[in-house]
């Protein structure tokens, strides 16, 4: 995870200020890649607490379909929380805590079905991809063609719908990844490259780093293949200027020993559910706290 640590320090050292969309500011290069043997350990960040239930409660949200937070906040995940509520902001004017949110989404059915939704996102974009002759489910073809033609050079995954995205409460950040195997069924190697156009380097690329790599043990499972490497590709890579301090504290620290990951195997990959993954041997430092940007 040294890697991830020089990828913070290239961004300071080199990075040029940008008044962003959020307004809070940012520090911000463009084009980085970075690559994780997913053999050496399962690429969970150390130098701080990642907060791996989130991500897999995501992840399983975005294979599911969905596109409502409800399930998310019923599983206790409220990672999305903000960009719905800014949304209700703008329609009443009322100013309500995040609490309040959440409570009144979980209580109030017709509320959480009105005011949860992101509109087309991830989720809508893998299994429900609209074109003119119907939908297309990305997954379950990506798992079936890695099966069936793993020397494929067309194993992609596109979350990006240039018709839809003025629909969606936020574009996708990570828009594609694209699907890589070396062998045959049986004894051959998956590896994931994942293209992303803008990267909030402290606190979501963290999340977007876990989210692949299980994505990739679970399609790896699927396709009778062995994990290998994954890359990230970022467009955008930033630091916002409010977690200057907490990036500092974080590049003070010496990153432990990555922990593994222990996965159930299921018949499908729709079927895993947060009780299949498990993380063990995750030692790490401190959790950090910064606020997100919405
Ligand atoms: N500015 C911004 N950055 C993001 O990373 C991001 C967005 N917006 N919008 C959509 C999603 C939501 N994601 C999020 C949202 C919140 C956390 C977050 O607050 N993480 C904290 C606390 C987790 C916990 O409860 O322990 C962290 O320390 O990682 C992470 C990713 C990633 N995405
Ligand atoms: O999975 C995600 C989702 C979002 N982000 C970050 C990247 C940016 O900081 C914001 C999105 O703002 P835009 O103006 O739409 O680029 O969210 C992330 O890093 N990872």
């Amino acid at each position: 995870m040294e890697q991830y640590i020089d990828y913070l320090r290239d961004i300071l050292e080199n990075g040029t200020e940008h008044a962003d969309r959020t307004e809070t500011g940012t520090l911000r290069v463009f084009g980085r890649q970075l690559r994780f043997d997913l053999n050496a350990g399962f690429p969970l960040i150390t130098t701080k607490r990642v907060w791996m239930h989130g991500v897999a409660t995501e992840l399983c949200w975005f294979l599911s379909g969905g596109t409502n937070i409800r399930p998310l906040l019923e599983q206790g995940v409220s990672i999305w929380t903000d960009w719905p509520l800014k949304r209700y902001r703008d329609v009443t004017g009322d100013d309500i805590s995040q609490d309040d949110f959440e409570q009144r989404i979980i209580e109030d059915e017709v509320f959480a079905s009105k005011w949860g939704e992101l509109g087309p996102v991830y989720g809508k974009q893998w299994r429900h991809f609209e074109g003119p002759d119907g939908y297309v489910d990305q997954i379950a073809t990506l798992v079936e063609r890695l099966r069936e033609s793993p020397g494929s050079r067309r194993h992609l995954v596109s979350a990006w719908h240039p018709a839809q995205t003025n629909r969606m409460a936020l574009p996708p950040c990570h828009y594609a990844f694209q699907c890589f195997v070396e062998g045959e069924p049986g004894d051959g190697r998956l590896s994931l490259m994942w293209q992303q156009r803008s990267v909030d380097s402290f606190l979501g690329l963290p999340f977007n780093i876990a989210s692949y790599a299980l994505l990739t043990h679970m399609l790896a499972q699927q396709a009778d293949l062995t994990p290998h490497q994954l890359i990230f590709n970022g467009g955008d890579c930033h630091i916002y200027t409010n977690h200057l301090d907490v990036v500092h504290e974080q590049l003070e620290r010496t990153p432990h020993p990555l922990p593994t990951l222990n996965l159930t195997p299921r018949d499908s990959i729709f079927d895993y559910t947060i009780d299949d993954i498990t993380i063990a041997n995750y030692e790490h430092h401190p959790a950090l706290r910064a606020p997100i940007a919405v």
